[in-house]
């Protein structure tokens, strides 16, 4: 094993060994040990003496892949991969092989563009094409394909901003048929978004020995409605699924509900104790999912319980963007001598800027990407965007660019308008601020940005450099 895994306590116990046939759905706020026992789980069903068996333990980004790994005793009847890793392995194996299509955006821009030439004066119509991606991703995510049922909307959504009239989903549906007709003709019968619905239909068809008898799910949130189905599916009679998930983090797309996956659920966990973050960052964190912008009805678990005590989050405000990427960098070296400090930004515009000035502050920084291969042990300082941190801790974390103007996203604000925009991007950032244990530095130049409290609140200690 790498770093030792904290023994389950309380309620988390009787998760790990929750019953071992059907689907568990675990539910609990940030840093209240989801990961931690969604590997203990695994564990206990690879290993157990007659319910265990093979187990998958799958999740969002291969970042979180490599952590995990350096977390869990190597088995040789546990395997832990990505979805994606996971779906295009089982597709492998299966005849016809499946060819994707990657020119999604291009073509879905050419079908965007042949309806505004049309003369149609729909402002549906004037939306970035991010707006057109992201409701083909939700259409084909949900299993929502035929126009009736997209039209008509029958399938609840959640979401802050207007809901689509239903004459501007007829735009829509028009141009997800015009995007299949170009893919069809390019020769392909599928792309990336597809490849849930294709191993969910072909599992269907698959009346051989299942591989995996258990499937735990880690980040669950962040899976598409087909993608959990496609792991239902792939669990015999007498196996299990596991999901845990924490709502309040989901960061991909529009919002949902565990209730839209459609799984036979007797019992749901919830752990609210929040064994990461201070007392001071839980309390930051609590305050932003309180904000109007947040809340929306999706299940949240309000955390009840810290175990430490540390410093107030820290605002710093200085001159301009450049000079805060700079005063990140420094207070990263500063901090990451002695423990694992990261610096994250919402994009990664500035990533290679910040590497730069971490480097010449003599800090050689780990990239958060899908090439990190091993997870360092030891203090050190990572970088990367909020995104690649999902599922992470560090003892520190300096958010630069917390500006009004940058965060939320202006590219969402255009796709999503300024409601639905703010309720997405708060939760980027709440992910974000959750990953520190104890110190956590925000930074910004002009207004701080609304999606958190506000910059005079005794939730913080502010200084100007
Ligand atoms: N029973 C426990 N005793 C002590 N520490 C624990 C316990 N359970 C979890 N932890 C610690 O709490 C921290 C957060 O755990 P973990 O990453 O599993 O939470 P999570 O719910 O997956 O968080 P997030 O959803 O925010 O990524 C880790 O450092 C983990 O070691």
């Amino acid at each position: 094993m790498g770093i030792a895994l904290p023994e389950p306590k309380g309620h988390q116990r009787d998760v790990v060994s929750l019953k071992a046939e059907g689907h568990c759905v675990v539910l609990g706020t940030a840093g209240s040990g989801k990961t931690t026992m969604a590997v203990h789980r695994a564990h206990y069903l690879a290993k157990a003496p007659e319910i265990g068996g093979q187990t998958l333990l799958v999740t969002f980004n291969k970042a979180l892949i490599t952590y995990l790994r350096g977390i869990s005793v190597v088995s040789p009847s546990l395997r832990i991969e990505t979805y994606h890793r996971f779906a295009r392995g089982y597709l492998n194996n299966r005849q016809p092989p499946v060819r994707i299509y990657k020119d999604k955006e291009q073509a879905v821009q050419r079908s965007l563009d042949a309806l505004r030439a049309n003369g149609s004066r729909r402002a549906v119509l004037d939306r970035p094409i991010e707006f057109f991606m992201d409701e083909l991703h939700w259409m084909v995510g949900h299993g929502v394909t035929d126009r009736g049922s997209y039209v008509e909307d029958v399938t609840p959504r959640i979401g802050r901003g207007q809901p689509l009239q239903q004459s501007d989903r007829e735009i829509v549906f028009e141009i997800y048929r015009d995007y299949l007709r170009q893919r069809a003709e390019a020769g392909y019968r599928y792309d990336w978004d597809d490849i849930a619905s294709i191993v969910l239909r072909s599992l269907k068809e698959d009346s051989t020995n299942r591989r995996y008898r258990h499937i735990v799910v880690d980040e669950g949130q962040d899976f598409t409605p087909e993608m959990i189905r496609s792991l239902a599916a792939a669990i015999p009679e007498n196996g299990s699924l596991t999901f845990f998930g924490d709502y309040a983090q989901q960061i991909y797309g529009s919002r949902m509900s565990w209730r839209s996956l459609r799984l036979t659920v007797r019992e749901i966990a919830r752990f609210a104790h929040n064994y990461r973050n201070s007392r001071q960052v839980a309390h930051l964190a609590q305050a932003m999912s309180a904000m109007p912008h947040f809340r929306d009805g999706v299940d949240l678990v309000e955390p009840t319980g810290f175990d430490a005590d540390g410093p107030k989050p820290t605002v710093v405000k200085v001159a301009d963007h450049d000079r805060q990427l700079g005063e990140a960098a420094r207070q990263a070296r500063a901090l990451g001598s002695d423990r694992q400090v990261a610096v994250l930004t919402r994009t990664r515009d500035h990533e290679a800027r910040l590497r730069s000035l971490l480097l010449s502050e003599g800090v050689s920084p780990w990239r958060l990407h899908r090439d990190l291969s091993r997870w360092p042990q030891g203090p050190g300082v990572f970088y990367g965007t909020y995104s690649s941190a999902k599922g992470l801790e560090f003892d520190s974390v300096i958010l630069p660019l917390c500006d009004r103007a940058t965060l939320p996203k202006p590219s969402e604000v255009l796709a999503h308008g300024q409601a639905e925009a703010a309720a997405r991007e708060s939760r980027q950032l709440y992910v974000a601020v959750t990953r520190a244990r104890t110190e956590l530095v925000l930074l910004h130049s002009s207004k701080l940005t609304t999606l958190l409290p506000d910059e005079m609140s005794d939730l913080y200690v502010r200084v100007d450099r």
